[in-house]
């Protein structure tokens, strides 16, 4: 691999300093940036980078030389919620969804995670990756550089498994790091409706065991919502889970004020996730904790549900992450571009906000901020290169276009 000078970057953005973990309050809306400037790669890191007044002239043997010609470049997105492996699109719910019907109400007619679930049992696990992998590949295209898959449309001991190994393949062959989260509690299986404890028992003593024993899982997340898993189950499971060394990144109040945020906060969670349905109480109970709010704003698009309450999350200075949440029914998209543009125009998160959330943030909610996130020196050089822009708001503003150019992974072209 050749050492890569980039010059003439218009704006280099995210240059945030070394050790900078998260970002929260006040400090989201800072994304410092380096105008007309260089910056070198070599052995798939960031080596050094400056304005272009002091571009090196000795640089390490065979050094390839590109010029982006006023382009801009931003750190690589870090999408911190995703279930890209899935059997089958769902757009038979989307027309229903057009008719009238509700997503609660379509789940409850054995559509929804149950009809994804229906398609996994039979699915072929060699298909499955392969459908996955160019569904990553897409989003590699559209800039993202880390990504956490969940399992979740198994919801039996073999599906599951299925599900996770097709992530760990998807972990040894992309260029980009990926993590892994087990969601078995994801809903009830039809055979479970009625005994919830049966199915808790499965999870616990055969599922967690399996994946203990194959090492297919890096985190655990539980569907913590009226209709699907109650406090009391996700508390069980998520004692269950921390016995693995499985940390949560839960799914909570997403349709309603579940509780779901105060029992991961019990458990030390990762990040809390969706949050839609968020009051006060729950603002109020997160302070004073390192657990980051994920939000996903394609997914209120997707299904007309409220956004998440961004400002006062932030407000309250609670650090803040974005993440597309790619999944068959409620948000058939993994593009970062827009999910940045959504907070913007519906958070009402900043632009500054918004990329921070995409990139430093995502990272920590997948534990990968030593390594990504920002352009920092010794960081892993994954990031993407954009026409010229005529500031930093110009990229969510010019919602649903793409302004990448150019993708940047270890350090090499892709
Ligand atoms: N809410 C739970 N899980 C997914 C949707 C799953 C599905 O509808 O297939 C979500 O994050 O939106
Ligand atoms: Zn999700």
């Amino acid at each position: 691999m050749k050492p890569l000078l980039i010059r003439d970057i218009g704006i280099l953005a995210g240059i945030h300093p070394e050790g900078t973990a998260v970002l929260q309050g006040s400090m989201m809306a800072n994304l410092p940036v380096l105008n007309d400037a260089w910056l070198l790669c070599a052995n798939g890191f960031i080596l050094d980078f400056g304005n272009m007044n002091n571009i090196p002239t000795q640089l390490p043997p065979d050094t390839n030389i590109f010029s982006v010609n006023g382009g801009a470049i931003f750190p690589s997105w870090c999408d911190s919620h995703s279930h890209i492996v899935f059997a089958a699109s769902r757009e038979e719910e989307f027309v229903m969804k057009i008719k009238g019907k509700s997503y609660e109400e379509i789940a409850a007619n054995g559509g929804g995670i149950l009809n994804s679930a229906e398609k996994m049992q039979t699915a072929d696990e060699s298909e499955l990756y392969d459908a996955a992998f160019a569904r990553l590949n897409d989003m590699i295209g559209q800039g993202t550089g880390a990504l956490e898959i969940k399992s979740g449309y198994g919801l039996t001991l073999e599906s599951e498994l299925k599900m996770l190994r097709v992530i760990k393949r998807l972990k040894e062959n992309s260029p980009i790091p990926i993590k892994a989260t087990l969601l078995a509690a994801h809903t009830y299986p039809l055979a479970y409706k009625e005994s919830h404890q049966a199915y808790i028992s499965m999870i616990v003593e055969e599922l967690l065991p399996a994946v203990y024993q194959e090492g297919l899982a890096d985190y655990f997340d539980v569907f913590c919502e009226k209709g699907f898993f109650s406090v009391e189950e996700t508390d069980q499971l998520l004692a269950a889970a921390a016995h693995y060394g499985l940390k949560p990144k839960i799914h909570a109040n997403q349709l309603s004020v579940s509780g779901g945020v105060e029992i991961a906060l019990k458990h030390k969670a990762i990040s809390v996730d969706h949050l839609e349905a968020t009051d006060a109480l729950v603002i109020g109970s997160m302070t004073n904790h390192y657990t980051i709010a994920t939000l996903l704003p394609s997914c209120s698009l997707f299904l007309r549900i409220p956004y998440a309450n961004a400002r006062g999350l932030i407000d309250a200075n609670i650090p803040v992450a974005i993440a597309s949440d790619y999944n068959p029914g409620s948000t058939p998209s993994g593009n970062m571009n827009l999910v940045v543009s959504l907070a913007c125009i519906n958070l009402r998160m900043l632009p500054e906000e918004s990329i921070n959330a995409a990139t430093i943030n995502g990272a920590a909610a997948m534990e990968l901020g030593h390594e990504l996130g920002s352009i920092t020196k010794g960081k892993r050089a994954n990031f993407f290169i954009t026409r010229t822009l005529s500031s930093i708001a110009f990229l969510p503003y010019s919602f649903g276009q793409s302004q990448i150019e150019h993708i940047v992974l270890n350090g090499e072209f892709y």
